[in-house]
């Protein structure tokens, strides 16, 4: 029996992941293969499997890390994916926070080694982010440079966000770090499967550990308005925020429309993007120092000042 392929998408908070993974099942789906999606994210409310089409089993790991936390559930949730369907492929989006090295690991149980072959672990890279890394904290530094260091396929995307003659510069930055790893400029993560295919067998380095729940402070929150809100008085709150909220995702209602709105932000750039479906207008939250109490007061103001902006 065809070993499947196993395709593990690492990379920063926002960096491009989902951007990816819907790319490459566009490309699986033309060459009718069968594929699976392994979906992990930290909070308990899961924003990215609706990019997922119904047609492609998914199993989600909501509300931890593969890497750390829910290691078990992530060996059930292979399992059962190997039992019930036959496979060409299997892709692993990890959260922004994961290590990969530790996430390959999980694939490499004794459980898989007949079943699974991994065929890259590919990371994303965010130009901009990358370029002022310095602003993090120093254990998310670290975890990014892990990222880097552990890929076979390095994907420097947003390109089109970062002036042309920097780009220069990251790259060799990135290669100081792995020159082993195949680079690739990217924007809006788009590559061929074959070029996350065909790399040289990587030796893997040993990793210094850089977890969510033990070493980093990232935490996650979430809250889903009651009635739409006023997209000004949202904006605001925005431009203000403090800089340690690295990732927003999720659905919001807004007085002006009677649409719901897929709101991305990550590095400074929001995205609204009108949906066709009806969402509760939830929204996650992953940051440094989230404080819980002082999320929810501060949403419960944007609400508030939704109100008072009706009636100006
Ligand atoms: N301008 C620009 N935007 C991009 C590019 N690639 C992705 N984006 C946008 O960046 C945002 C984050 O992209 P995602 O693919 O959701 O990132 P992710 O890594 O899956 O995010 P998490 O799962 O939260 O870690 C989305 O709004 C994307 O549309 C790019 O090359 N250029």
């Amino acid at each position: 029996m065809e070993k499947v392929e196993v395709f593990i998408l690492s990379g920063f908070l926002g960096s491009g992941k989902t951007t990816l993974l819907q790319n490459v099942l566009t490309q699986e789906k033309e060459k009718n293969r069968k594929v699976a999606v392994v979906m992990n994210e930290l909070g308990q409310v899961s924003i990215d499997s609706n990019a997922v089409s119904t047609n492609t089993p998914l199993k989600e790991l909501l509300n931890g890390c593969v890497c750390c936390t829910i290691q078990g559930q992530f060996e059930v949730q292979l399992q059962s994916l190997l039992q019930e369907y036959e496979l060409d492929a299997i892709y692993i989006e990890t959260t922004g926070v994961a290590h990969p090295i530790e996430v390959l690991d999980a694939c490499m149980s004794p459980l898989f080694a007949e079943k699974l072959y991994v065929q890259s672990v590919v990371t994303m890279i965010d130009a901009n982010r990358w370029k002022d890394r310095k602003s993090l904290s120093t254990q998310l530094q670290m975890l990014l440079q892990e990222q880097v260091r552990h890929a076979d396929v390095l994907l420097l995307n947003k390109v089109d966000l970062l002036p042309e003659n920097e780009q220069g510069q990251l790259v060799f930055e990135i290669q100081s770090i792995n020159s082993a790893a195949k680079c690739l400029l990217t924007k809006h993560a788009a590559v061929r499967i074959d070029d996350l295919r065909s790399v040289k067998n990587i030796e893997r380095k040993p990793h210094e550990r850089a977890h969510v729940d033990l070493d980093l402070k990232l935490k996650t929150f979430v809250y889903t308005f009651t009635n739409p809100i006023d997209l000004e008085v949202f904006e605001e709150w925005l431009r203000n925020m403090p800089d340690t909220i690295y990732r927003m995702k999720g659905y919001l209602r807004f007085t002006h429309s009677t649409h719901t709105y897929l709101f991305q932000y990550s590095y400074g750039t929001p995205i609204y993007m009108k949906e066709l479906m009806n969402y509760p207008a939830t929204l996650v939250f992953i940051g440094e120092k989230l404080d819980p109490k002082w999320m929810r007061a501060e949403m419960e103001k944007i609400e508030e000042g939704s109100v008072e902006k009706r009636w100006e």
